[in-house]
């Protein structure tokens, strides 16, 4: 199903046009599809339907409270890589046994901060954090519930950047020494195990690698249990990808057939973080041409959006759509890269682009809820863009656009 498609054509968000979005609340403009976004959190919970499961979506991707809240109504947990992330979830009425949190550098407080709250589970990535954490926890008289987040040694087949389960990446601990630190786990007052977790990579479009890390943790589930470590869950992770131009995305159906068969007959609740899968294709950027330029043959069309408000194209080379807002155009076409007002050759958001424009025209980039805005900055001293929720006919702003006091709010002249 399509949630930003175009009528007549006019590029429409639901059932309200991307053109109305603009008028009413400026550019640049983040629109989320509230439809899309319950539809891909649904599409997991279903296709994990056959076992016991929790579909805990990846708050990095999009943590705007209201993207959070929607989710949470539907029952979805959530995996936290910070304080901040943790706030966020509380903040939109996530619901605390339901929160995994990751991520390679929890300090002292954000663990405090998760145990007091009475989180469900601290995936916890290294021997030192491990340590650190027994110890926050039993000051406290209590004991953190944990798994292993393993990195299984399996190459994803993403960009370098982005995949996270070999062994020269940062996270989660070497597989090979997993046993040894649950046994020390085991004898530890302020932890108690209760499950594993792994996750390889983000935009996986192959099954393949998501299977071998299963395997090698399924391997290290067995091992556990020969010296009496009984698992209660298996988190596996997110990472699935999406439809940025022409790739074959794995559906959640299709991946849930292909992993659930190695799980039948062991008692393992399955987690999952999808992050991308869930917001990428529920949002877009609208944007508006403000400069047409031609140096030494090379057409630009300068947009009010830039590096600062989507930086994927130019963290990652990553190729994203950019589409007219309105179909129809008198111009000519021609190639063009489209790049922001930022004083850096890198702020691009797509390069040769064959397209027809005029100053004034908008352009809409796709598949950019995921990692588009929790990735802006203020570079340039730039405002962040505007967010907004569509819902069939309704529209609804969940994060007003920056204004110039909130980006020297907290700043200082020296008396
Ligand atoms: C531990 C962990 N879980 C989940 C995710 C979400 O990934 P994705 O957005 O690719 O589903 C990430 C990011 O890659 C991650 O590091
Ligand atoms: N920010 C990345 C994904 C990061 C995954 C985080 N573990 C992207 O836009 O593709």
């Amino acid at each position: 199903m399509e949630y930003f498609d175009y009528r007549d054509g006019e590029l429409f968000a639901e059932d309200v046009r991307a053109s109305e979005l603009a008028t009413r609340y400026g550019t640049p403009c983040y629109v989320y599809s509230r439809t899309a976004l319950e539809n891909r959190y649904r599409a997991f919970d279903e296709a994990l339907s056959p076992v016991p499961h929790q579909v805990c979506y990846a708050v990095k991707a999009n943590s705007n409270i209201a993207v959070l809240n929607v989710l949470a109504r539907l029952g979805s947990g959530f995996d936290i890589v910070s304080g901040g992330e943790l706030f966020r979830v509380l903040r939109a009425g996530g619901d605390p046994s339901k929160i995994v949190f990751s991520g390679v550098g929890k300090t002292a407080e954000e663990m405090r901060d998760a145990l007091n709250a009475n989180i469900y589970c601290f995936n916890v990535e290294s021997e030192s954090e491990l340590h650190r954490l027994n110890s926050v926890a039993h000051k406290r008289g209590q004991r953190a519930r944990i798994a292993l987040r393993v990195n299984p040694d399996v190459d994803a087949k993403t960009h370098p950047y982005i995949s996270t389960g070999l062994k020269n990446n940062k996270f989660g601990v070497d597989i090979a020494i997993a046993e040894r630190l649950y046994a020390e786990a085991a004898k530890m007052p302020g932890i108690e195990i209760i499950g594993v977790a792994s996750h390889i990579g983000s935009q996986l479009l192959d099954v393949q690698p998501l299977l071998d890390a299963m395997d090698r943790v399924l391997a290290l589930i067995d091992r556990l249990k020969a010296i009496g470590i009984n698992l209660q869950h298996i988190d596996v992770g997110g990472g699935l990808g999406v439809r940025y131009n022409d790739e074959q995305p794995l559906e959640p159906g299709t991946w849930a057939r292909a992993l659930l068969p190695k799980l039948s007959g062991r008692d393992l609740k399955v987690m999952t973080e999808p992050g991308r899968a869930i917001v990428g294709n529920a949002g877009l950027l609208i944007t508006r041409v403000e400069t047409i330029k031609c140096n030494n043959e090379k057409n630009f069309a300068v947009i009010d959006a830039a590096m600062n408000d989507l930086i994927r194209p130019t963290l990652y080379q990553a190729w994203m759509k950019i589409v007219r807002v309105n179909e129809k155009s008198s111009a000519e076409v021609k190639n063009y890269d489209i790049v922001g007002p930022v004083c850096e050759s890198g702020d691009w958001l797509g390069k040769d682009r064959e397209l027809a424009l005029e100053e004034g025209d908008l352009l809409a980039v796709r598949t950019a809820g995921a990692y588009g805005f929790t990735m802006a900055s203020n570079y340039n001293t730039r405002p962040r863009a505007v967010e907004v929720m569509v819902d069939g006919e309704r529209h609804t702003i969940i994060r007003a656009r920056e204004t110039l006091d909130d980006l020297v709010r907290g700043e200082a002249l020296l008396p």
